[in-house]
């Protein structure tokens, strides 16, 4: 069931009120795609409407050609993991991922079986009884990422999930996505401001401007320099303020 589902946004229009987004675009099975642009051009947005945490205005979404406009997130074929706050504090590692089972944590021993397959696949194996606060930012992403693995849904949902790590776990983590999304032909929707990041696992981009999207096409054009104007300026600026943050920390 996990194998990838195309998502479309069909003239999907939403506003929280101020500037409308408006989002015309397909995303095709199976493939990463980087979902790129400024703060505030509404890459998140994008995200919530796909979950279904947020309903247009007016347009329609589609995953797997079905219709899923006004369906809760409950029922849409699709996972979700944000930059932090994916697990239940009370929870264990095990428990954390069974949920992706399972709501009532009644797990048969094949789900259960299920989870400690996920756990050792993400490196998690023996840390199973740990609770969320016993471990380190880059092991909650695991466990996040194993949920998702029992969940087995077709549509993965990426909002920043690994900002906040460092730059060799950042990649050990966006390998390991690699390889599930490889195993599994998930269709991942990846939203990142960093370029090597969505250079070392996204087939496709697409480029968020003031709440549209401004450019689409192969990453390999748009990391290659033969991107349109706009995604040059706005990639020279993240690499700027990525290297004087760098400067400014070594000044410290
Ligand atoms: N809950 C909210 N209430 C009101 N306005 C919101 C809310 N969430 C987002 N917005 C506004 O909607 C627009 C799109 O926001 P969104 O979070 O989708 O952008 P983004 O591209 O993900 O930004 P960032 O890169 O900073 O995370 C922005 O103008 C933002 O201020």
């Amino acid at each position: 069931m996990s194998a990838g589902a195309a998502v479309e946004l069909d003239r999907a229009a939403f506003s929280y009120g101020a500037a409308p987004l408006d989002f015309d675009v397909a995303f095709a099975a199976g493939r990463v795609t980087a979902i790129m642009g400024p703060s505030g051009s509404g890459k998140s947005t994008l995200l919530n409407l796909v979950a279904g945490f947020e309903t247009p205005q007016a347009g329609r979404v589609l995953i797997g050609g079905r219709d899923v406009t006004t369906d809760p997130p409950s029922r849409r074929p699709v996972s979700m993991v944000f930059q932090e706050n994916n697990l239940f504090a009370h929870l264990s590692v095990e428990d954390n991922v069974g949920l992706g089972r399972s709501p009532s944590l009644k797990l048969t021993a094949a789900e259960r079986a299920a989870v400690e397959e996920a756990l050792a696949r993400t490196g998690l194996a023996g840390k199973q009884k740990r609770l969320p606060r016993e471990l380190s930012g880059g092991e909650r992403q695991r466990v996040a990422l194993a949920r998702v693995l029992v969940r087995e849904r077709p549509v993965l949902l990426l909002d920043e999930p690994f900002a906040s790590l460092g730059p060799a776990l950042r990649q050990d983590m966006l390998d390991l996505v690699a390889g599930l999304q490889a195993e599994r032909a998930m269709t991942v929707l990846f939203v990142t401001h960093q370029p090597e990041d969505a250079r070392r696992i996204a087939e496709a981009v697409v480029f968020l401007e003031d709440g549209k999207v401004a450019a689409t096409g192969q990453a390999e054009t748009f990391f290659g320099g033969a991107g349109p104007e706009a995604f040059q300026r706005y990639i020279g600026s993240e690499a700027a303020s990525g290297r004087s943050r760098d400067v400014a920390r070594k000044r410290t």
